[in-house]
């Protein structure tokens, strides 16, 4: 371990688990006690111990007799550090793509999960929708799991005949050390745009978490035409790709042509041209392709596989996805939660809606507050009705949350319906022939997270039943 003030107790003790959570100690459990945000685990080093724990990781200095105690420096980087070790370093048998950025992980991931199933490859992704093995979905609390769920997770993988896994990196996970250790053969910088100030406080401090993926990958592929990947450009020496649109890059998108129908554009690789078609509209859906053709790249795949891997993909659940049961007008789903990614999708939709554009969305309750009336301002402006509701209150008020997003409304075509179920009732009886409902927010989500529970919803499924209770089938 990197990191060791010093080593207490006995010489030695079988280890049969690795828990950061007392409640979850068993017989000859290490436990890791991490100075938390809310509560410090070193309180709870007596419960872990009562529970059978057989040694104690730390930061404080402790006396624990008859108990090997280890203290570090830093207890999450040593969670990192024992979980590799007690699951036997499974990182090391996969080939891993790292995908990091504000906008663009989930779907990035999804493009390059396509390209290595095509390649023949077994492939796993990690994130936000969940965690894939093969075909088999394995529910996910988080986009980028804690290290001990993480290695956990590569065994199962390793195990079950992965070779690759296209995981996000939430900045989250890079300034809590929970892929520490690991090493990426490919790392992939989407684009940094605000949010999670929650968190990370600055910019500066987000776009730092965000660049530590880059000192644990082999190769960047990074896009250019956003400020900060140039910024991560200039500043790493390992082999990158850079891909944009407007800048000069190695991957450069040319003859943009963007429909309903997708994105086809051309690319030259090594002097040679080829033509891309990905059948996801918008701008963004040429940035994430170029994202993910640069990782296959990276990793040697023959661009005649990546091509036609990239022209089969059909979306990604919960990215601008339509529901179609037979209306006169169009119902989109999609998971923008922040003002680029809703500016995006709106810009999007605007190029193509030929009748009015009905926004309903909301902003999640114990997160980035500053980008609340910030994407007020940019669906009222880009819409022409928005219908402000509840997305993941948490144990905010809904009420509260969408007073302050109607702090940056600039039109008066709005309204404010809590309930979210009510908003896309609401949007769909107003609804006419060539309309376009933008339904925002929480994309693939089945649930809302309520105060007190989580409760079942899911916007595809509400819209659906809804366009066919309200009679406007055609
Ligand atoms: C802000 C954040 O990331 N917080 C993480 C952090 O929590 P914390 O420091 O507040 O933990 P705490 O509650 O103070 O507890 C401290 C320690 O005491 C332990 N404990 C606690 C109680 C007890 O009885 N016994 C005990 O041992 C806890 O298990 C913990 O190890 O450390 C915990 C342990 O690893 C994480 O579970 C927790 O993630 C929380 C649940 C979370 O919601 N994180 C979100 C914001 C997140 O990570 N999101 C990103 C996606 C962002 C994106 O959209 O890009 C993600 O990767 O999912
Ligand atoms: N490259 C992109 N640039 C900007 N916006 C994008 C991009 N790709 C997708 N979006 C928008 O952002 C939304 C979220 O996309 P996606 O789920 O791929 O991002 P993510 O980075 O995984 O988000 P999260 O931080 O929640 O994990 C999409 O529904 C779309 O509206
Ligand atoms: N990964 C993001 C997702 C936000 C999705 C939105 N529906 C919300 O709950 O705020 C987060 O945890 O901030
Ligand atoms: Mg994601």
């Amino acid at each position: 371990m990197s990191d060791i003030v010093y080593v207490k107790g006995p010489g030695d003790a079988d280890i049969s688990s690795v828990a950061y959570d007392s409640r979850m100690v068993s017989e000859g459990c290490l436990f890791v006690a991490i100075k938390g945000f809310n509560v410090d685990g070193h309180d709870f080093v007596p419960q872990a111990i009562s529970r059978g724990a057989a040694a104690i990781i730390g930061e404080q200095d402790l006396d624990l007799p008859g108990i090997i105690y280890i203290r570090v420096r830093n207890s999450r980087k040593a969670l990192a550090e024992a979980s590799a070790w007690f699951y036997g370093y499974p990182s090391r048998k996969l080939g891993i793509i790292g995908v990091t950025g504000t906008n663009g992980k989930t779907t990035t991931t999804y493009l390059v999960k396509a390209m290595l199933d095509r390649a023949g490859y077994k492939t796993g992704v990690i994130g936000t929708i969940g965690n894939l093995i093969g075909d088999k979905i394995l529910h996910a609390e988080r986009t980028t799991p804690e290290s001990l769920e993480l290695n956990r997770l590569f065994l199962n993988m390793v195990q079950q005949g992965v070779n690759y896994v296209a995981m996000e990196v939430s900045s989250h996970s890079l300034k809590l050390h929970r892929v520490d250790g690991i090493d990426f053969q490919v790392g992939i910088f989407t684009n940094l745009t605000q949010d999670h100030l929650d968190f990370h406080k600055t910019f500066e401090d987000y776009y730092e978490s965000k660049k530590k993926l880059f000192d644990l990958s082999r190769k960047a592929v990074v896009n250019v035409d956003d400020e900060s990947g140039r910024k991560i450009l200039q500043s790493i020496d390992i082999p990158a790709i850079s891909y944009g649109i407007d800048t000069d890059a190695d991957l450069r998108a040319r003859n943009v042509n963007i429909s309903l129908e997708g994105v086809f554009y051309d690319i030259e690789v090594k002097g040679e041209k080829f033509s891309i078609s990905y059948h996801v509209p918008g701008r963004f859906s040429v940035y994430n392709s170029l994202a993910a053709l640069g990782a296959g790249l990276a990793l040697g795949i023959p661009m005649d596989t990546l091509i036609d891997a990239l022209g089969k993909v059909r979306g990604v659940p919960g990215r601008f996805e339509p529901v179609i049961v037979g209306q006169d007008f169009a119902v989109i789903v999609d998971y923008a939660h922040t003002p680029d990614g809703l500016e995006n999708v709106l810009k999007t939709i605007k190029s193509f809606a030929r009748g009015r554009i009905i926004t309903v969305f909301g902003c999640g309750g114990d997160r980035d507050r500053k980008k609340r009336p910030i994407m007020g301002s940019i669906a009222s402006r880009l819409s022409d009705y928005c219908i402000i509701t509840s997305d993941n209150p948490r144990s905010e008020e809904p009420e509260a949350i969408i007073d302050e997003i109607e702090k940056g409304v600039v039109s008066s075509n709005y309204e404010k319906i809590a309930d979210r179920r009510e908003a896309i009732a609401k949007a769909i009886e107003m609804a006419k022939k060539d309309d376009v409902i933008l339904i925002a927010g929480k994309g693939h989500e089945d649930y809302q997270i309520l105060k007190d529970r989580t409760i079942h919803f899911d916007d595809r499924e509400v819209a659906a039943e809804l366009l066919v209770k309200k009679g406007k089938l055609r």
